[in-house]
Parts: C-alpha cells; structure tokens; sequence
C-alpha cells in the first residue's frame, strides 16, 4: 500500500517539477513568458539563449544582467538585490579601470578619448569577460552591465562620434566577435533601468566622480540613444535575452517600490 501510495505520489507530483526529474533525460524548458514588460521582438529573436538545460535534477542557474546609463541608479538596484539570499551581485570593475597598476585608464579615456580610448575598452572587455566567467556561487547572478553593452553602446559611441579611429575600432570588434563565438556567456534576462539623460546628468553630478567631472549631457543623450536603439527599438544589434524594462527616473521610495513589484518577474528567470 505504502508503495502504492508512493507511486501515486510520483505521478502527481513529478509532472509539476520537470527541473526536478531524477531520470537522466535532458530535459529542455522554455522560461515562461515575463509579462507586459517583455519585449515580445527581442524574446522570440533568442529564443535559443532563453532555453534552459536541465540534467539529473540539477539546478539551473540564472544570469541577469543590469543594464542602464551612466549613474541611472544601477548600483543602487544591486545593492538592494544583493539582500536576497538567492542573488549574488557583480558590480562593474569600475575600480579596475581607475586604477591598473596604478594608471587610470577611465580617466585617461575622458580627457582624451580619441588617444586611450582603445586602452580602457580593451581593459573593460578583459575585465568584464573575467566578471561572465566567474563560477557562480548562487542560484541567481544579476551584475552591472556586461561584454555586450561595453561593445554595442560604449565602443560603438566614441567611434560613431569620430573619436576612436576606424582601426582601433576594428581590431576591438574582431576581439569581440572572437570572444563571443569562442566563450559561452550566459544570459537569460536583461533588466534596463530607463532613465532620462537629464535625470542621468543630475546624478552623475550629485555622485560627483572625479574622472566625470567633464561627461556633458551630450554624451549622456549620445549613450541613451543608443541603450534605446538596442533594447528598445531593436534598431542597431542582436539583443541576446529577453528585456525587463523599469522606469527608472522616479525617487529612491518609488524604485525600492517598484524593484519589489519586479521582483517576481527577476526571480522567474531562475524557474
Ligand atoms: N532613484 C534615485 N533618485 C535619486 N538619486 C539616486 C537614485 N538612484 C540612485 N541615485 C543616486 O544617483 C547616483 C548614481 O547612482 P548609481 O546607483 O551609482 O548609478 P549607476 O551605478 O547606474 O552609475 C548616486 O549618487 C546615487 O546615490
Ligand atoms: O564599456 C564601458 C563601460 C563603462 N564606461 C564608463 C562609463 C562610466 O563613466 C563608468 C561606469 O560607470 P556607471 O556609473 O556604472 O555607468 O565607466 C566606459 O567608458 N566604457
């Protein structure tokens, strides 16, 4: 009876947890749908990425990426994620990138783009490839920006604006291209803070950077222009993963608020 009532069990109960199965079929699920929210376009353009490969029970792990303007609040979603126990946050390396060896690339990149800008972008790929390979140590990774965005938003911008010469530009996108096709770099949702430049510019002046003190709103708008061609309009590159947009020009209350309301949307990522 006992075996019975077991078996019975397994029938019911073994069907609503397929990422559970203990046989050693591979099994392959599509996340579920993420709502309003989601970009229907960038959605069915990766679906392959989007699947999901489970084994023997194992758990599948998720990578999130945060994804949003210079100073549009993303380390300050992280630092509110990074209280849940099942996320684990990478912030970007800026501190890398302000210091190697005691040179300051990113400083150097705004004082003189056109002559360092191939130095920091070369030490941003580095260092972001080093952060997308980093063995994951919970179920759910949501870090700062990514290997994507320093290409599609952040090399592309100085060399759309004439300031990386088309040499400098090529020998970054072969490396690009190269890393892309040779290492896998996971990512089964992106979340863009959506910020306005002006709201942007204002709290780049309040966290005050040094090496920012030059950024005019220009180039603000410059980088929004482009974020929005490629996340939202899906006008420039591939977009590999499905989008989550937040709003995210509202005051710290309303964020905290809606990062809770969101919350359901980001865990699910990891279902
Ligand atoms: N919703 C918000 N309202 C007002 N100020 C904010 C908000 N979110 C972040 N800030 C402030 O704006 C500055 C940039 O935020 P930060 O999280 O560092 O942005 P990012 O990591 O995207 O560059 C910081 O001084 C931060 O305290
Ligand atoms: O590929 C990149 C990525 C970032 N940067 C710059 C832009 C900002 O000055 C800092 C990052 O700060 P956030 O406030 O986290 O946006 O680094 C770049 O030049 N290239």
């Amino acid at each position: 009876m006992m075996v019975d009532l077991l078996k019975e069990l397994c029938r019911v109960v073994l069907p609503l947890y397929p990422h559970k199965s203990l046989s050693t079929q591979v099994l392959v699920r599509q996340t579920p749908a993420l709502g309003k929210h989601l970009s229907g376009r960038s959605r069915s353009c990766t679906s392959v990425n989007h699947r999901k490969l489970v084994r023997n029970g194992e758990e599948k792990k998720s990578v999130i990426w945060l994804e949003g303007n210079i100073a549009s609040g993303k380390t300050t979603c992280l630092e509110y994620f990074s209280k849940t126990s099942e996320i684990e946050v990478l912030t970007e390396p800026v501190s890398k990138w302000r210091n190697v060896q005691g040179c300051n690339p990113l400083g150097l990149m705004y004082q003189d783009p056109s002559r360092w800008g191939l130095t920091l972008q070369t030490y941003v790929q580095l260092t972001m490839l080093d952060r997308h390979v980093l063995p994951m140590s919970a179920p759910i990774r949501m870090m700062e920006r990514s290997i994507y965005s320093a290409k599609y938003i952040f090399v592309e911008n100085l060399y759309k604006s004439g300031k990386m010469p088309e040499v400098d530009f090529a020998v970054l996108s072969e490396w690009f291209e190269w890393i892309i096709k040779n290492i896998a770099i996971p990512v089964d949702l992106i979340v863009y803070l959506q910020t306005s430049p002006q709201t942007c510019y204002e709290r780049l002046k309040q966290r005050c950077r040094e090496e920012e003190k030059v950024i005019p709103l220009e180039y603000l708008e410059s980088i929004h222009n482009l974020y929005e061609d490629w996340l939202i309009h899906h006008k420039s590159f591939e977009v590999p993963a499905p989008v989550l947009v937040i709003p995210a020009d509202h005051d710290l209350k309303k964020m905290l608020y809606q990062y809770e309301e969101n919350r359901e949307k980001i865990l699910m990522a990891h279902c």
